[in-house]
């Protein structure tokens, strides 16, 4: 995002400031990082700067430990798994089909579809293409904007530490707990079937 904003002649705005729209839609993530967001031809260049930048970096992706075990224990388990993402569509698709992940998933939603987190829309839409309810849903998320739109769809969320947000930052926005490792979340997911 930092050169993104400097290939399009600006000021680079600070990790910190870039660190805290992760997870947002890219349209919704550089508004907030403008100073002038109005500024729509702007908007437009830093935004494809991104995307640029974006599909260099992506060669770099690496999987957090466990991924594929636990994510094919849950579906053993009987759980359904979907995906909400800030990501586009093609770019959600490319990771997954990257790491050979799609198969895990029943659902996906991404903000070019839909409204951005932290708006619960994603949530809801999942829940209403699977066909269950509020009562049978668990978001699991890494940034504070995972667990607004938890919370506003009136689903518990279980945060992650080993991501974007902070621990205490998750829990104050409402998450249950917020699990150290990826294979943690099996405590949480008891078989099903
Ligand atoms: O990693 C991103 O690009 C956005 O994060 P998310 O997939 O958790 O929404």
């Amino acid at each position: 995002m930092q050169q993104a904003f400097q290939n399009s002649g600006l000021d680079a705005p600070d990790a910190g400031a870039v660190n805290g729209v992760i997870g947002l839609s890219l349209h919704e993530a550089v508004r907030r990082l403008l100073t002038d967001p109005e500024q729509k031809a702007l908007m437009e260049s830093i935004m494809q700067g991104y995307r640029e930048c974006y599909r260099v970096a992506e060669q770099h992706i690496t999987l957090y430990p466990g991924v594929h075990e636990v994510l094919g224990e849950l579906r053993k388990r009987g759980y359904w798994l979907g995906v909400v993402t800030g990501k586009s569509l093609p770019g959600v698709k490319r990771v997954l089909e990257t790491f050979s992940l799609s198969d895990y998933f029943y659902v996906i939603r991404s903000a070019d579809c839909t409204h951005s987190k932290p708006h619960p829309a994603m949530v809801s839409e999942c829940m209403a293409e699977l066909g269950i309810d509020v009562e049978r849903t668990v978001v699991v998320g890494d940034a504070l904007f995972d667990v607004q739109m938890a919370v506003a769809a009136g689903v518990p969320c279980i945060g992650v530490s080993f991501g974007v947000g902070e621990r205490d930052e998750l829990l104050e926005a409402g998450a249950e707990v917020v699990i150290d490792e990826f294979s943690t979340l099996l405590n949480y997911f008891p078989p099903l079937v």
